[in-house]
């Protein structure tokens, strides 16, 4: 391994691959470094994402979609009905895509390599280095972690570190340990501790990219406080099910307080009888139930004699994303930054931008010599402007949603199944929904002006 790059990125997820291989396409030396022992497992993903969107980015690859689906059908807790179709994006071609995450995350480390970086797997980042650090830096709880790491199976911890049970609610991701809270910084971030082979090497950069996903813990070494209120974390849980009676031509979404309070159920249809189906819950929901409580008592009613190939757990930001993502010498991107939708909890779409983003900044900071928080920040006004922007509506329309009564679902359910959405873009479907009932309009008035801006 080198000793120095002129980029680091930390996670070898979407956000940290793309923005991998923008920085070495753009000509940085670039290491990519990854903390378990194989890219993509365990999958911790409903693999759901926007076929255009990803085309943005990455070349589709058959070998990585399971299905293509065009419709969503949304179910109220009365069991009224309504269909969204891709037909509402305005965009010719659109269609959901099921994922196989596993190879469609090496596929995109494969592109990273392609493009010239260095890629290295079983190699977690321990702590950050920084320009005037006089003595060995406080390690962060990741560099005490480090052995268990290495010498566990990711499939072992698996149960550990997503648990989607009490503990998890306080999860790493929430504690507020002080050493780990917000370190004082020793001026800028110039490289990486990290243990590659049971060795502890210190590699420099010019710039470091967190892409570490919602567990991330290293940018809070750079004051950068990551920590995530109980209340802006869904927890997942998800099985991998066998069964003749999947309907694979949709996406079926089920919603109510008694099915998942706060959020939702999902069935991902993955071809070969096979569906992801899973559940997403606030942090915060009320009642001592687990996701997984959840997700067993609508397995059992809904698919009694399905198998279960896989079970996943794993928590999604829904903050509506990080309001500082970068410092001298650091970029952070994907989970890392909260950048998901917290409506959905779809994190795919939002990390392959930033990825692509981060990349970019960090090799323009590169070519002109100035990795300074000021110059990374174009990166930060980028995102802010673009989808920073959907994802701090949408946590106002999570925020409403988590206030929704199953009776309000109910009605909002019933007015959607009487218009016809499929002649709307989305916006104006929401909008056309919210103007059918006056009260569901007050109530959500600050998301219905939002809309009503965008759409005019
Ligand atoms: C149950 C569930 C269902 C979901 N369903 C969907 C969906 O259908 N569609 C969708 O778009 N999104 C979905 N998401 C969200 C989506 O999975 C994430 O938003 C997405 O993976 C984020 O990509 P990322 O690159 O930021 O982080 P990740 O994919 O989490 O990658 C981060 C990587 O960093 C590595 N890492 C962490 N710490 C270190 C370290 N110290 N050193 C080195 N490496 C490290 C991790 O091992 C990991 O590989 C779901 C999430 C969950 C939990």
């Amino acid at each position: 391994m080198k000793t120095e790059y002129d980029v680091i990125v930390i996670g070898a997820g979407p956000a940290g691959s793309v923005a991998a291989k923008t920085a070495a396409e753009k000509g940085c030396s670039t290491l990519l470094i990854e903390k378990r022992q194989e890219i993509g497992v365990p999958v911790r993903c409903a693999e759901g994402t926007s076929k255009t969107e990803l085309m943005k980015f990455v070349e589709i690859d058959p070998a990585f979609v399971c299905a293509e689906l065009h419709t969503a059908v949304v179910h109220a807790p009365d069991g009224t009905s309504f269909s969204i179709t891709t037909k509402m994006s305005g965009i010719d071609g659109e269609a959901g895509i099921i994922l196989d995450r596993k190879i469609f995350d090496r596929h995109l480390v494969k592109s990273a390599a392609d493009a010239g970086a260095d890629v290295y797997v079983k190699t977690p980042a321990a702590d950050l280095i920084f320009e005037n650090e006089t003595v060995e830096t406080n390690k962060t709880d990741e560099t005490n972690k480090t052995d268990e790491t290495n010498n566990t199976d990711e499939t072992n911890k698996t149960d550990e570190t997503n648990k989607t049970d009490e503990t998890n609610k306080t999860d790493e991701t929430n504690k507020t340990d002080e050493t780990n809270k917000t370190d004082e910084t020793n001026g800028a971030v110039c490289g990486v501790v990290l243990n590659h082979l049971g060795e502890e090497k210190r590699i420099r950069s010019k710039i470091v990219i967190a892409a570490d996903g919602i567990e991330s813990k290293i940018a809070r070494r750079a004051g950068i406080d990551t920590t995530l209120k109980l209340k802006d974390i869904e927890s997942g849980a998800q099985f991998l099910l066998y069964d003749d009676s999947f309907d694979q031509t949709k996406c079926e979404i089920f919603i109510g307080k008694e099915i998942a309070p706060g959020g939702y159920v999902w069935i991902f249809p993955k071809g070969n009888k096979t569906a992801n189906v899973g559940i997403g819950i606030a942090g915060n929901s009320e009642g001592k139930r687990q996701a997984i409580d959840y997700l067993e008592e609508f397995v059992a009613e809904k698919f009694p004699n399905a198998q279960i190939l896989g079970t996943f757990f794993g928590g999604i930001p829904s903050s509506g994303g990080l309001r500082k993502i970068t410092a001298d010498g650091l970029m952070l991107a994907g989970d890392a930054a909260h950048q998901t939708d917290p409506i959905t909890g779809a994190g795919i779409r939002y990390a392959t931008y930033a990825g692509e983003m981060a990349g970019r900044t960090a090799a323009a900071a590169v070519a002109a010599g100035d990795c300074s928080d000021r110059f990374l920040k174009k990166y930060q006004d980028e995102w802010d402007q673009t989808l920073g922007k959907t994802i701090r509506r949408n946590y106002k329309i999570k925020e409403a949603y988590i206030s929704w009564t199953d009776e309000d679902m109910n009605h909002i359910a019933q007015m959607a199944a009487g218009l016809p959405l499929e002649d709307f873009e989305l916006k104006e479907a929401i909008i056309a929904v919210l103007k059918s009932d006056k009260k569901l309009m007050w109530k959500m008035k600050g998301v219905y002006f939002d809309l009503l801006k965008s759409v005019i």
